[in-house]
């Protein structure tokens, strides 16, 4: 499975994203500038954490607009795969590859942490090798997390199955509505969340829970 992480002016996670992939998919992504306007033939884009562009303006709105984005939105619509973390999630909001916004935490202050998060879809590429219900350890760093959604939207994403990952337990770190942790595109080929799993992928990390995501990815392809 061929990847590439695109990196943005103050990404900070793009190196733990390749790590995580090159751990379980034994090969290295492709780092790709904000820059540059063509992606490479790659199977999956990763959008990472960070603080792109300081998080000037609004996290993620910045980079949502930078040169590489019209590729990958393209890269989206063919329906090939595009995650993004944290960071990523808000740029995929603020692109509107994803629906709705991510707002400041509830709390108003940086929350890092670990939480427990729920798989609540398994229909897509990156939740396949996961059950139902399953309850997993995931870190979080984030300030910018509260995800909000209007009625109408968040109806939609609840009732096709495009929760992917909801808070569980009372862990919810920031305020976002119904629990959401992560989120699908119509497409189930777009996945945001804000938790991340790449951060514990192996024991050396305290744990490997967020190791069944990017092993689901690799099965999706290994599958087809
Ligand atoms: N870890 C991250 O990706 C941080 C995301 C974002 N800059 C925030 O703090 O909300």
């Amino acid at each position: 499975m061929k990847s590439a992480v695109i990196v943005f002016p103050g990404s900070n996670r793009d190196h733990d994203i390749a790590h995580a992939l090159k751990t379980v998919t034994g090969q290295d992504p492709v780092s790709v500038w904000h820059a540059d306007t063509t992606l490479p033939d790659v199977d999956l884009v990763v959008l990472p954490g960070g603080f792109s562009y300081g998080d000037y303006l609004r996290s993620g709105a910045i980079a949502a607009r930078a040169p590489i984005m019209r590729a990958v939105a393209e890269f989206a619509a063919s329906g090939r795969l595009v995650l993004g973390v944290c960071n990523g999630f808000q740029m995929l909001t603020e692109a509107g590859l994803l629906p709705g916004a991510l707002m400041r935490n509830e709390g108003l202050t940086f929350v890092c942490r670990e939480v427990l998060l729920e798989t609540v879809s398994t229909d897509s590429p990156f939740t396949r090798n996961f059950a139902k219900g399953d309850v997993w350890r995931c870190p979080i760093a984030h300030h910018d997390g509260n995800y909000f959604a209007d009625a109408d939207t968040l109806a939609r994403l609840e009732d096709t199955g495009r929760v992917a990952f909801r808070y569980a337990r009372d862990t919810n770190p920031n305020g976002s509505i119904n629990d959401i942790a992560g989120i699908l595109n119509e497409g189930g080929n777009v996945l945001g969340m804000m938790p991340h799993p790449e951060n514990l992928v192996e024991a050396l990390q305290g744990g490997t829970d967020g190791r069944r995501l990017f092993e689901s990815i690799a099965g999706a392809f290994a599958a087809a």
